[in-house]
């Protein structure tokens, strides 16, 4: 199996995407919050890459949520923690999302066959569906504003660890950004939370008053559910 590593959505070309799996990578926070509004029950989380589009989108009953420069957007009913999305305020709802990076990466892989949300909570199930579904798969770093961001790349490398122990190393065969990134999650997975603490992102949710929020965000496969984009809205893969 071939899995393709890019570093962030500005260097991902919409076309090469053409027949394959994308599993689009926002672990601080856009994916990690896509992946626990869905497990509390919401029935599709809609990823749209403008606040006018969101609000457009907006029905009757529908919940409204996302971020920019980390807040809440005015109007909206949430930010983009996934702490807020609770079972008790997201179950049987439709959720409009829209985030400065993740949903708009999301947007960008549109034409793939199949687009995947994957984190640091269901990277082994996200490894698991990509499996299924048989197709040379990317993995898209969403980064932040066209930057690399390291947890996006940890998450990467959990993944195709995940990859190679469930198909075998030999059929594990990814790029040189893949290989890095494998390198650097095999060598912080025990510190997990702390290497996310020390880099750009971490430090900056931690100033913003999301620590929490982090801690989510780095529990290493503890979500089973995995995000999959079905007309227009992700549901829950193999639902
Ligand atoms: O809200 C977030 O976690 C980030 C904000 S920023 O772009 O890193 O300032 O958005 P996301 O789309 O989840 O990366
Ligand atoms: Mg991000």
């Amino acid at each position: 199996m071939h899995i393709e590593v890019i570093a962030n959505i500005g260097e991902a070309r919409s076309d090469e995407f053409l027949h394959k799996t994308v599993i689009v990578v926002d672990v601080l926070r856009a994916t990690s919050t896509i992946i626990t509004a869905l497990m509390n029950g919401s029935k599709g989380v809609v990823p749209v890459d403008t606040v006018i589009k969101a609000k457009e989108l907006a029905r009757e009953g529908d919940l409204l949520g996302g971020e920019r420069y980390c807040k809440k957007i005015p109007g909206f009913d949430f930010g983009n923690s996934p702490l807020e999305y609770t079972r008790e305020v997201v179950q049987g709802k439709r959720i409009i999302l829209t985030t400065t990076n993740g949903t708009r990466g999301i947007q960008k892989a549109i034409k793939a066959d199949r687009v995947l949300a994957g984190a640091i909570i269901n990277g082994k199930a996200s490894a698991a569906a990509a499996i299924d579904l048989k197709r040379d798969t990317v993995i898209v770093c969403a980064g932040t504003q066209d930057v690399f961001s390291l947890e996006d790349g940890l998450c990467a490398g959990l993944i195709l660890n995940e990859i190679a122990i469930l198909l075998g190393e030999q059929h594990m065969i990814t790029n040189d950004f893949g290989l890095a990134m494998r390198g650097c999650y095999l060598e912080a997975k025990d510190h997990l939370l702390e290497t996310i603490l020390s880099c750009s992102n971490g430090k900056k949710m931690k100033k913003s008053g999301f620590l929490a929020d982090v801690e989510l965000c780095a529990k290493t496969n503890s979500a089973e559910c995995v995000p999959v984009l079905e007309n227009d809205q992700m549901v829950p893969f193999g639902r």
